[in-house]
């Protein structure tokens, strides 16, 4: 698989392309299965409809890897909270952890019941072309703790940066709690046929660069060196989003650092290129013009040429964004990078 191999940095044909949301609103036909399931969750929940909206990325744009369809909310969905996704307003859970007793709430073995992902994933890997990767996924613990506790989506983060300045023990015993949970997850997405995973850290810019180490990155280090131990076959991608200024103090087991859009791409080579393959990054507006999107592929193509890359946004594609210029940018990536 040319995306598996550009993961370990091995000479590939051309410059492997996904983009982070590709399976989502912007195309009519997701938008047919959406209204036929009703509702996200639902949709989320049924694995014959999930497999094939991941796969319509793939049959329309041409991107070289699928990403599973889901939501990384399924976690603390099965850890016993109540999650809905409301309109205009995004995940809400009416029951948010917030002290010691709400703890005792979550159910364990929360990862055996995420059953419907790994049947959704078997069903897509039959479907997949052989030479296209299927990528899995999770949120990182940081990410879906910052839901668990705010209960919804949050712009100051006050309820959850409260506790760590507060009670940084609590804040801990859930990391650890979702962490172990996570893990279960992956390896179980694993062995049903994803052939490459990314941790999703969205949240990552919400902390100053102590507590960011702290709180988040050092518990997703903790599962990228637990599925390199057990799956060192599999890639791994970090994309914490946000944490350019903290480049510097990167580390750890995993294969592909996900540039956000914000991070300018030749620092992100000079700091982590020599390590990690990096992933990215065209900022996901872009998309709007296709001489905006000319301009940015050609340059970061000039940055990275095509060698320890794979294209993709900075950040997810947006619902409005036309789908002949997503097919555009990906058929330019293939097209420039060709050697
Ligand atoms: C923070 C986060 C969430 N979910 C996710 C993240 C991390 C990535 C990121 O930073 O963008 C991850 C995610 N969510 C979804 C995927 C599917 C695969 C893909 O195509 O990338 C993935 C990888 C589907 C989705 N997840 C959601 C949708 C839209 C739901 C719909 O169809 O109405 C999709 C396609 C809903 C969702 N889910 C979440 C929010 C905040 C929302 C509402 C905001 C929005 O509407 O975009 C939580």
């Amino acid at each position: 698989m040319i995306f598996v191999d550009a993961c370990f940095n091995k000479p590939t044909p051309y410059t492997p392309v996904w983009m982070m949301r590709q399976a989502g609103r912007y195309l009519p036909e997701y938008m047919a299965v959406r209204q036929k399931a009703g509702d996200f969750l639902t949709l989320c929940k049924n694995p014959e409809m999930a497999a094939e909206v991941t796969l319509q990325p793939v049959d329309i744009i041409g991107v070289d890897a699928a990403i599973l369809f889901s939501d990384i909310l399924v976690v603390p969905l099965e850890m016993g909270m109540d999650l809905t996704f409301q309109k205009g307003e995004g995940p809400v859970f009416s029951d948010p952890i917030r002290t010691a007793e709400d703890l005792k709430r979550l159910q364990p073995n929360a990862a055996d019941r995420l059953t419907y992902v790994y049947d959704t994933i078997k069903i897509i890997r039959e479907r997949l072309a052989e030479d296209k990767a299927l990528i899995g996924f999770t949120g990182a613990p940081w990410t879906l703790i910052t839901y668990m506790i705010e209960g919804r989506g949050t712009k100051t983060y006050n309820i959850v940066k409260k506790l760590i300045y507060t009670q940084p023990e609590l804040v801990h015993t859930l990391l650890r709690e979702v962490t172990e949970v996570v893990k279960l997850y992956l390896e179980k997405q694993i062995e049903a046929g994803v052939n490459v995973v990314q941790i999703f850290d969205s949240w990552a810019a919400a902390l100053e660069k102590p507590k960011y180490f702290e709180f988040s990155w050092n518990y997703m280090k903790e599962i990228a060196s637990y599925i390199k131990g057990k799956y060192p076959h599999i890639p791994i991608i970090m994309f914490p989003k946000g944490i350019g200024a903290f480049l510097d103090d990167i580390d750890g087991d995993f294969d592909v650092f996900g540039v956000d859009w914000g991070t300018p791409m030749a620092l992100a080579k000079e700091k982590l290129g020599d390590r990690y393959v990096l992933q990215g990054n065209m900022e996901p507006c872009r998309l709007y013009s296709k001489e905006a999107t000319k301009e940015c592929v050609t340059a970061i193509y000039e940055i990275m040429q095509n060698q320890g890359h794979i294209f993709n946004l900075g950040h997810g594609i947006l619902p409005d964004v036309p789908v002949e210029n997503a097919k555009y940018f990906v058929d330019l990536v293939h097209s420039i990078t060709k050697q």
